[in-house]
């Protein structure tokens, strides 16, 4: 029987590619602001992409470490529902952008190994939703959409007080595994359904929403 998991696609750059996540039945989609990322979108082609998003589809702004400046020109400009702090930000500074945005925020959080898992309870305390990520390896240019795992035991019996999403290294070939290990109820997905970084696949996209869910 199909399970009621839900589904992100984060780091969307394409019209198409925003219509094949929700057509594929997502439930949020996510789009990038750092420069640095190949998945990174201006303001303005965001403004654009979140338009296009059918209510019942959460639009999600993806930061690192971003000032108030950058966080009020996008607030200023797209329609958002949930903001997704992937730097380093403090539970304090967490705390400060929900009440300035007025918008749930969801921390992300990476995990490679068991001394990892404390800053979970950290956040799990202060944050709207947790990402649980894969961190990033040492050096990387990206704080996140590495296409890279983790090794899935570590969140055994492992559990939150607010909703959380599984990320890093998913694809549908390895998304149910990941879902039956872990217990995710939420997946987040971005290499894993990409022809090259930054372009979205639609038959990827369709294959992991399907794998997730069966
Ligand atoms: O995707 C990016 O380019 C990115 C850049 C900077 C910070 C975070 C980024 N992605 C975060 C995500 O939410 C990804 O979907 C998540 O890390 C999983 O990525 P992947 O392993 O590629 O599926």
């Amino acid at each position: 029987m199909p399970k009621d998991i839900r589904v992100k696609i984060c780091g969307l750059t394409r019209a198409q590619d925003m219509e094949a996540a929700v057509s594929a039945g997502a439930s949020f989609v996510g789009l990038v602001f750092f420069p640095k990322s190949p998945r990174h979108v201006e303001i303005a082609t965001a403004r654009k992409l979140a338009l296009t998003v059918p209510p019942g589809v959460a639009k999600v702004a993806l930061t690192v470490n971003a000032e108030d400046a950058l966080l009020d020109a996008i607030l200023g400009e797209v329609p958002l529902d949930i903001l997704q702090l992937h730097g380093s930000e403090s539970p304090e500074r967490m705390a400060a952008v929900r009440s300035r945005s007025g918008l749930p925020v969801m921390k992300a959080v990476g995990v490679a190994e068991a001394a990892d898992l404390a800053a979970l309870d950290t956040y799990g305390r202060v944050a709207d939703m947790l990402l649980v990520d894969a961190k990033p390896p040492k050096g990387a240019a990206l704080p996140g959409g590495n296409g890279l795992a983790f090794d899935w035991r570590l969140l055994t019996g492992r559990r939150w007080p607010v909703p959380w999403m599984l990320a890093g290294g998913l694809e549908a070939g390895n998304v149910a595994e990941a879902i039956r290990l872990t217990g995710a109820p939420m997946v987040d997905v971005s290499s894993g359904v990409e022809s090259a970084p930054g372009l979205k696949d639609a038959a990827r996209i369709a294959a992991f929403v399907q794998a997730a869910q069966s």
